[in-house]
Protein backbone atom coordinates (compact mmCIF):
# COMPACT_ATOMS: atom_id res chain seq x y z
CA UNK A 1 0.00 0.00 0.00
CA UNK A 2 1.68 3.75 -1.18
CA UNK A 3 1.66 6.31 1.28
CA UNK A 4 -2.04 8.21 1.08
CA UNK A 5 -2.14 10.97 -1.37
CA UNK A 6 -4.80 12.31 0.31
CA UNK A 7 -5.55 12.38 4.14
CA UNK A 8 -8.49 13.51 6.08
CA UNK A 9 -8.62 13.52 9.87
CA UNK A 10 -11.79 14.46 11.98
CA UNK A 11 -12.09 16.66 8.59
CA UNK A 12 -15.75 19.26 9.24
CA UNK A 13 -16.87 21.88 7.20
CA UNK A 14 -19.61 24.11 7.76
CA UNK A 15 -20.70 27.29 5.21
CA UNK A 16 -20.95 30.51 6.94
CA UNK A 17 -24.62 31.15 8.42
CA UNK A 18 -25.56 27.40 8.29
CA UNK A 19 -26.22 25.30 10.73
CA UNK A 20 -26.35 21.82 9.67
CA UNK A 21 -22.48 20.61 8.96
CA UNK A 22 -22.04 19.53 4.96
CA UNK A 23 -19.05 17.34 6.28
CA UNK A 24 -18.63 15.95 9.47
CA UNK A 25 -15.92 13.15 11.25
CA UNK A 26 -14.60 12.21 8.46
CA UNK A 27 -11.71 9.86 7.57
CA UNK A 28 -9.69 8.59 5.11
CA UNK A 29 -6.84 7.85 3.44
CA UNK A 30 -6.40 7.43 -0.10
CA UNK A 31 -4.06 5.81 -1.59
CA UNK A 32 -1.76 7.48 -4.53
CA UNK A 33 -2.19 5.61 -8.19
CA UNK A 34 -5.78 5.26 -7.66
CA UNK A 35 -8.85 6.22 -9.93
CA UNK A 36 -11.49 6.76 -6.90
CA UNK A 37 -14.92 7.29 -7.83
CA UNK A 38 -16.78 10.12 -5.05
CA UNK A 39 -20.53 8.93 -4.77
CA UNK A 40 -23.01 9.80 -3.03
CA UNK A 41 -26.92 11.50 -3.01
CA UNK A 42 -27.74 15.42 -3.87
CA UNK A 43 -26.26 17.48 -1.04
CA UNK A 44 -24.08 14.84 0.54
CA UNK A 45 -20.77 16.94 0.74
CA UNK A 46 -19.03 15.74 -2.17
CA UNK A 47 -18.13 19.35 -3.94
CA UNK A 48 -17.57 20.20 -0.32
CA UNK A 49 -15.21 17.26 0.19
CA UNK A 50 -13.57 18.27 -3.46
CA UNK A 51 -13.38 22.34 -2.63
CA UNK A 52 -11.57 21.22 0.73
CA UNK A 53 -9.02 19.00 -1.40
CA UNK A 54 -8.66 21.59 -4.11
CA UNK A 55 -7.95 23.95 -1.43
CA UNK A 56 -10.64 26.38 -2.24
CA UNK A 57 -12.34 26.08 1.10
CA UNK A 58 -10.46 25.38 4.94
CA UNK A 59 -12.15 22.80 6.76
CA UNK A 60 -14.31 24.27 10.36
CA UNK A 61 -12.70 21.34 12.05
CA UNK A 62 -10.19 18.80 11.68
CA UNK A 63 -7.46 18.67 9.36
CA UNK A 64 -6.89 17.60 5.41
CA UNK A 65 -3.27 16.82 4.18
CA UNK A 66 -3.38 17.37 0.12
CA UNK A 67 -0.59 18.60 -2.18
CA UNK A 68 0.09 21.55 -3.13
CA UNK A 69 -1.65 23.59 -4.58
CA UNK A 70 0.40 23.43 -8.04
CA UNK A 71 0.08 19.59 -8.28
CA UNK A 72 -3.34 19.91 -8.16
CA UNK A 73 -5.71 20.21 -11.07
CA UNK A 74 -9.53 20.86 -10.34
CA UNK A 75 -12.26 20.71 -12.85
CA UNK A 76 -15.23 22.35 -10.83
CA UNK A 77 -19.24 21.11 -11.52
CA UNK A 78 -19.45 24.94 -13.20
CA UNK A 79 -16.23 24.80 -15.54
CA UNK A 80 -15.26 28.57 -14.27
CA UNK A 81 -13.26 30.06 -17.58
CA UNK A 82 -12.85 33.35 -18.81
CA UNK A 83 -15.95 34.17 -21.20
CA UNK A 84 -13.61 36.64 -23.16
CA UNK A 85 -10.85 34.97 -23.81
CA UNK A 86 -10.69 32.38 -27.04
CA UNK A 87 -9.59 28.61 -26.53
CA UNK A 88 -6.33 29.23 -27.96
CA UNK A 89 -5.71 32.18 -25.10
CA UNK A 90 -7.14 29.92 -22.48
CA UNK A 91 -4.91 27.38 -23.48
CA UNK A 92 -1.62 30.04 -23.64
CA UNK A 93 -2.89 31.48 -20.26
CA UNK A 94 -2.49 28.01 -18.76
CA UNK A 95 0.79 27.52 -20.13
CA UNK A 96 1.77 31.05 -18.46
CA UNK A 97 0.22 30.19 -15.34
CA UNK A 98 2.38 26.70 -14.96
CA UNK A 99 5.44 27.29 -16.79
CA UNK A 100 7.36 24.29 -15.15
CA UNK A 101 4.64 21.87 -15.49
CA UNK A 102 2.79 22.45 -18.68
CA UNK A 103 2.42 20.20 -21.15
CA UNK A 104 0.93 21.20 -24.63
CA UNK A 105 0.86 17.81 -26.30
CA UNK A 106 -1.57 16.67 -23.60
CA UNK A 107 -3.46 19.58 -24.22
CA UNK A 108 -3.73 19.70 -27.68
CA UNK A 109 -4.77 15.60 -27.46
CA UNK A 110 -7.78 16.47 -25.91
CA UNK A 111 -9.12 19.56 -27.18
CA UNK A 112 -8.04 18.34 -31.05
CA UNK A 113 -10.45 15.45 -30.42
CA UNK A 114 -13.43 17.43 -30.11
CA UNK A 115 -15.15 19.81 -32.25
CA UNK A 116 -13.65 22.72 -30.43
CA UNK A 117 -12.39 25.64 -32.43
CA UNK A 118 -9.35 27.50 -31.02
CA UNK A 119 -10.45 30.74 -31.93
CA UNK A 120 -13.63 30.02 -30.92
CA UNK A 121 -14.52 32.47 -27.57
CA UNK A 122 -15.23 30.65 -24.42
CA UNK A 123 -18.38 32.07 -24.25
CA UNK A 124 -19.82 31.15 -27.24
CA UNK A 125 -19.32 27.33 -26.47
CA UNK A 126 -21.80 24.64 -25.64
CA UNK A 127 -21.88 22.79 -22.18
CA UNK A 128 -19.57 19.52 -23.60
CA UNK A 129 -17.27 21.99 -25.50
CA UNK A 130 -16.39 23.53 -22.27
CA UNK A 131 -15.92 20.67 -20.92
CA UNK A 132 -13.77 19.28 -23.12
CA UNK A 133 -11.18 22.56 -22.84
CA UNK A 134 -11.31 22.59 -18.93
CA UNK A 135 -10.15 18.70 -19.47
CA UNK A 136 -7.81 20.05 -21.37
CA UNK A 137 -6.45 23.10 -18.82
CA UNK A 138 -6.65 20.34 -16.28
CA UNK A 139 -4.25 17.22 -17.81
CA UNK A 140 -2.45 20.47 -19.61
CA UNK A 141 -0.93 21.15 -16.03
CA UNK A 142 0.44 17.73 -15.69
CA UNK A 143 -0.88 17.54 -12.12
CA UNK A 144 0.08 14.71 -9.13
CA UNK A 145 -3.96 15.22 -8.25
CA UNK A 146 -6.98 15.47 -10.94
CA UNK A 147 -10.09 16.92 -8.72
CA UNK A 148 -13.30 16.47 -11.19
CA UNK A 149 -16.54 17.21 -10.07
CA UNK A 150 -19.49 15.18 -12.10
CA UNK A 151 -16.81 15.81 -15.28
CA UNK A 152 -19.19 13.84 -17.80
CA UNK A 153 -21.95 15.07 -17.18
CA UNK A 154 -22.95 18.18 -20.32
CA UNK A 155 -21.26 15.52 -22.53
CA UNK A 156 -22.56 13.05 -25.48
CA UNK A 157 -21.91 9.45 -25.15
CA UNK A 158 -19.05 9.48 -27.65
CA UNK A 159 -17.07 11.95 -26.22
CA UNK A 160 -18.02 10.81 -22.75
CA UNK A 161 -16.48 7.45 -23.79
CA UNK A 162 -13.67 9.24 -25.71
CA UNK A 163 -12.86 11.85 -22.67
CA UNK A 164 -12.96 9.24 -19.91
CA UNK A 165 -10.53 6.70 -21.85
CA UNK A 166 -8.11 9.60 -22.89
CA UNK A 167 -8.45 10.38 -18.84
CA UNK A 168 -7.96 6.81 -17.45
CA UNK A 169 -4.73 6.32 -20.13
CA UNK A 170 -2.71 9.14 -19.38
CA UNK A 171 -3.15 8.89 -15.39
CA UNK A 172 -2.24 5.53 -15.84
CA UNK A 173 0.88 6.59 -17.58
CA UNK A 174 1.33 9.30 -15.10
CA UNK A 175 0.66 7.89 -12.29
CA UNK A 176 -1.74 10.04 -11.41
CA UNK A 177 -4.36 9.82 -8.72
CA UNK A 178 -7.95 10.96 -9.60
CA UNK A 179 -11.24 11.61 -7.52
CA UNK A 180 -13.99 12.04 -9.86
CA UNK A 181 -17.65 12.31 -8.61
CA UNK A 182 -20.42 11.25 -10.38
CA UNK A 183 -23.69 9.95 -10.73
CA UNK A 184 -23.32 7.47 -13.34
CA UNK A 185 -22.37 5.19 -11.31
CA UNK A 186 -21.97 2.75 -14.61
CA UNK A 187 -19.40 4.71 -16.14
CA UNK A 188 -17.20 4.64 -12.33
CA UNK A 189 -17.86 1.57 -12.10
CA UNK A 190 -15.53 0.31 -15.25
CA UNK A 191 -13.11 3.14 -14.21
CA UNK A 192 -12.44 3.21 -10.69
CA UNK A 193 -10.47 1.09 -8.52
CA UNK A 194 -11.18 3.16 -5.36
CA UNK A 195 -14.36 4.26 -3.48
CA UNK A 196 -15.34 6.67 -1.07
CA UNK A 197 -19.54 7.04 -0.58
CA UNK A 198 -20.30 9.74 1.43
CA UNK A 199 -23.95 10.39 2.84
CA UNK A 200 -25.09 13.05 5.16
CA UNK A 201 -21.59 14.79 5.30
CA UNK A 202 -19.80 11.51 6.23
CA UNK A 203 -17.63 8.76 5.35
CA UNK A 204 -19.90 5.82 4.90
CA UNK A 205 -17.75 3.34 3.15
CA UNK A 206 -14.38 3.89 1.70
CA UNK A 207 -11.64 1.67 0.26
CA UNK A 208 -10.84 -0.66 -2.47
CA UNK A 209 -13.77 -0.99 -5.13
CA UNK A 210 -13.03 -5.08 -5.59
CA UNK A 211 -12.99 -5.87 -2.05
CA UNK A 212 -15.92 -3.79 -1.08
CA UNK A 213 -17.88 -5.62 -3.65
CA UNK A 214 -16.42 -8.61 -2.51
CA UNK A 215 -17.39 -8.41 0.93
CA UNK A 216 -21.18 -7.33 -0.13
CA UNK A 217 -23.62 -9.96 -1.58
CA UNK A 218 -27.04 -9.12 -2.86
CA UNK A 219 -30.11 -10.82 -1.62
CA UNK A 220 -33.06 -10.25 -3.76
CA UNK A 221 -36.38 -11.92 -2.93
CA UNK A 222 -39.69 -11.88 -0.23
CA UNK A 223 -36.85 -10.65 2.78
CA UNK A 224 -39.40 -8.38 4.61
CA UNK A 225 -37.50 -9.66 7.84
CA UNK A 226 -34.33 -8.97 7.40
CA UNK A 227 -32.62 -5.54 8.44
CA UNK A 228 -30.91 -4.18 4.92
CA UNK A 229 -27.53 -5.02 6.24
CA UNK A 230 -27.68 -8.10 8.03
CA UNK A 231 -24.11 -10.18 7.83
CA UNK A 232 -24.27 -13.55 6.78
CA UNK A 233 -22.44 -16.53 5.71
CA UNK A 234 -21.31 -17.19 2.07
CA UNK A 235 -23.02 -20.49 1.10
CA UNK A 236 -20.07 -21.58 -0.87
CA UNK A 237 -16.93 -20.34 0.65
CA UNK A 238 -18.46 -19.61 4.72
CA UNK A 239 -17.06 -15.92 4.61
CA UNK A 240 -18.94 -13.51 5.90
CA UNK A 241 -20.50 -10.53 3.59
CA UNK A 242 -23.02 -7.64 4.19
CA UNK A 243 -26.55 -8.41 2.62
CA UNK A 244 -27.52 -5.62 0.58
CA UNK A 245 -30.92 -6.47 0.36
CA UNK A 246 -33.44 -5.76 -2.30
CA UNK A 247 -37.07 -6.72 -1.57
CA UNK A 248 -39.24 -7.65 -4.40
CA UNK A 249 -41.31 -9.96 -5.75
CA UNK A 250 -44.34 -12.51 -4.46
CA UNK A 251 -44.29 -12.97 -0.29
CA UNK A 252 -43.82 -16.89 -0.99
CA UNK A 253 -40.97 -16.38 -3.84
CA UNK A 254 -37.49 -17.58 -3.70
CA UNK A 255 -34.34 -15.53 -2.58
CA UNK A 256 -31.56 -15.09 -5.09
CA UNK A 257 -28.23 -13.74 -4.36
CA UNK A 258 -26.07 -12.13 -6.96
CA UNK A 259 -22.79 -10.27 -6.40
CA UNK A 260 -23.73 -6.45 -6.21
CA UNK A 261 -23.03 -3.73 -8.74
CA UNK A 262 -21.39 -0.06 -7.19
CA UNK A 263 -25.45 0.93 -7.40
CA UNK A 264 -26.70 -1.61 -5.67
CA UNK A 265 -23.78 -0.42 -2.62
CA UNK A 266 -24.87 3.19 -3.42
CA UNK A 267 -28.87 2.08 -3.25
CA UNK A 268 -28.79 0.06 -0.17
CA UNK A 269 -27.00 2.90 1.69
CA UNK A 270 -29.43 5.36 0.30
CA UNK A 271 -32.59 3.44 1.55
CA UNK A 272 -31.07 2.89 4.79
CA UNK A 273 -31.67 5.68 7.75
CA UNK A 274 -29.11 5.56 9.95
CA UNK A 275 -27.67 7.85 13.11
CA UNK A 276 -24.97 9.80 12.27
CA UNK A 277 -22.32 7.26 14.26
CA UNK A 278 -24.29 4.48 12.12
CA UNK A 279 -22.20 2.73 9.69
CA UNK A 280 -23.26 -0.41 8.01
CA UNK A 281 -22.65 -3.93 10.03
N1 LIG B 1 -21.57 27.79 -0.75
C1 LIG B 1 -22.41 27.17 0.09
N2 LIG B 1 -22.97 27.86 1.12
C2 LIG B 1 -23.79 27.24 1.98
N3 LIG B 1 -24.11 25.92 1.92
C3 LIG B 1 -23.58 25.20 0.93
C4 LIG B 1 -22.71 25.78 -0.04
N4 LIG B 1 -22.32 24.81 -0.91
C5 LIG B 1 -22.94 23.68 -0.51
N5 LIG B 1 -23.70 23.92 0.60
C6 LIG B 1 -24.48 22.91 1.35
O1 LIG B 1 -23.59 21.89 1.76
C7 LIG B 1 -24.19 20.60 1.62
C8 LIG B 1 -23.31 19.74 0.73
O2 LIG B 1 -23.32 20.29 -0.59
P1 LIG B 1 -22.39 19.75 -1.76
O3 LIG B 1 -22.52 20.72 -2.89
O4 LIG B 1 -21.06 19.48 -1.21
O5 LIG B 1 -23.13 18.38 -2.12
P2 LIG B 1 -22.90 17.38 -3.36
O6 LIG B 1 -22.77 16.02 -2.79
O7 LIG B 1 -21.81 17.88 -4.22
O8 LIG B 1 -24.29 17.49 -4.11
P3 LIG B 1 -24.70 17.29 -5.69
O9 LIG B 1 -24.64 15.81 -5.98
O10 LIG B 1 -26.10 17.80 -5.72
O11 LIG B 1 -23.75 18.11 -6.52
C9 LIG B 1 -25.59 20.84 1.06
O12 LIG B 1 -26.48 20.83 2.15
C10 LIG B 1 -25.52 22.22 0.46
O13 LIG B 1 -26.76 22.89 0.56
Amino acid sequence: MTDPVIEADGLGLRYARRRAWALKDCDFALPGNRICALVGPNGAGKSTLLGLAAGLLRPTEGRLQAPARERIAYVAQDKPLYGQLTVAETLRLGRELNPDRWNDTVAERITAAGPLPSDAKVRALSGGQRTRLALALALGKRPEVLLLDEPMADLDPLARRELMGALMADAAEHGTTVVMSSHILTELEGACDHLLLVHGGRIRLEGAIDDLLAAHTLLTGPVADLAPHTVVSSRTTGRQLTALVRREGPVDGPWRTTPPTLEDLLLAHLSTERTPEGTPA
